[in-house]
């Protein structure tokens, strides 16, 4: 069983509870649920942002602990005022550290839009990320079937939400496009055994069509690198461990971007 196996395993556990715990009528009662979510598209073209998706992720996986000092509240903001185009939240517990309630805590102190990264499996979830104030969520097609991807991807539209459909080689991602993505991100890392290479975004980029957002995801940790996936036609980077890694995650964002600029 290799690790998304396990979390799939794992998570499937966790959406049973929270359903008993939670029910769907209470998650549509809840303060955001009849927010209006941002449109990802007009933060990651707007050329006063950087088009970077700036991750708050406490540990991983690959890393094991990468920041158990810094506040949600903190780093995003920070975040945002060195010009992220979204900001990822994770909130998958067992395996990242993260907690629905860093979403919560995200969306009360930003203006930016803000992606649930878990592990979707259940449409619950999908209700849930409203509820917590999310504005995108993440679809993963290792992990799912296509009529799951596009079921779910109706069910985030018709709630308002944007949708970043998560692919690591052509095969997922000629079977997973469907009407309800907006977006389509590359992941540089192999989930199944943790081994990352921006080439896989390089060979992916001219695959993936015009009428999507293009996102590269993982491994970004040079500016010079935004600048060839640029010109390979990405609009998106999505960056953790490189900012979380430091003491103040949201400053390490301010002198990458200073440096972007510069490159
Ligand atoms: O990061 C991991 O170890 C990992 C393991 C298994 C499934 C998912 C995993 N990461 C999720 C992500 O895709 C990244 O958090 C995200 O793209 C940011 O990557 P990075 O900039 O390399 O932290």
């Amino acid at each position: 069983m290799n690790i998304l196996d396990k979390i799939v395993l794992r998570k499937t556990e966790e959406v049973e509870q929270a359903k008993k715990l939670v029910s769907i009528k209470e998650l549509e009662a809840g303060v955001y649920f009849n927010r209006t979510p941002y449109v990802l598209k007009e933060f990651i073209l707007d050329p006063k942002r950087t088009g970077i998706i700036a991750e708050f992720k406490r540990r991983s996986p690959s890393k094991g602990i990468i920041n158990d000092r810094s506040a949600v509240e903190e780093v995003t903001n920070g975040y945002a005022a060195a010009g992220a185009s979204a900001i990822s939240v994770l909130t998958d517990i067992d395996f990242f550290g993260g907690h629905p309630n860093d979403l919560l805590a995200a969306r009360a102190a930003n203006s930016v839009p803000l992606l649930r990264k878990d592990f979707m499996i259940d449409e619950y979830q999908i209700v849930e990320a409203k509820a917590l104030g999310a504005d995108i969520i993440l679809l993963i097609a290792a992990i799912l079937t296509p009529a799951q991807i596009e079921n779910f991807g109706r069910l985030a539209k018709s709630l308002g939400l944007n949708v970043l459909l998560e692919v690591h080689n052509l095969e997922e991602l000629q079977r997973s496009i469907n009407p309800y993505i907006d977006a389509i991100g590359v992941n540089n890392r192999n989930l199944a055994d943790f081994s990352v290479s921006i080439q896989t975004s390089f060979d992916l980029a001219d695959q993936i069509p015009k009428e999507f957002l293009k996102i590269s995801e993982s491994a970004i940790s040079d500016p010079q690198t935004i600048k060839q996936l640029k010109t390979a036609g990405f609009n998106g980077f999505l960056i953790g461990e490189n900012f979380m890694k430091t003491s103040d995650p949201g400053a390490a964002m301010h002198q990458f971007v200073e440096e972007l600029i510069s490159v």
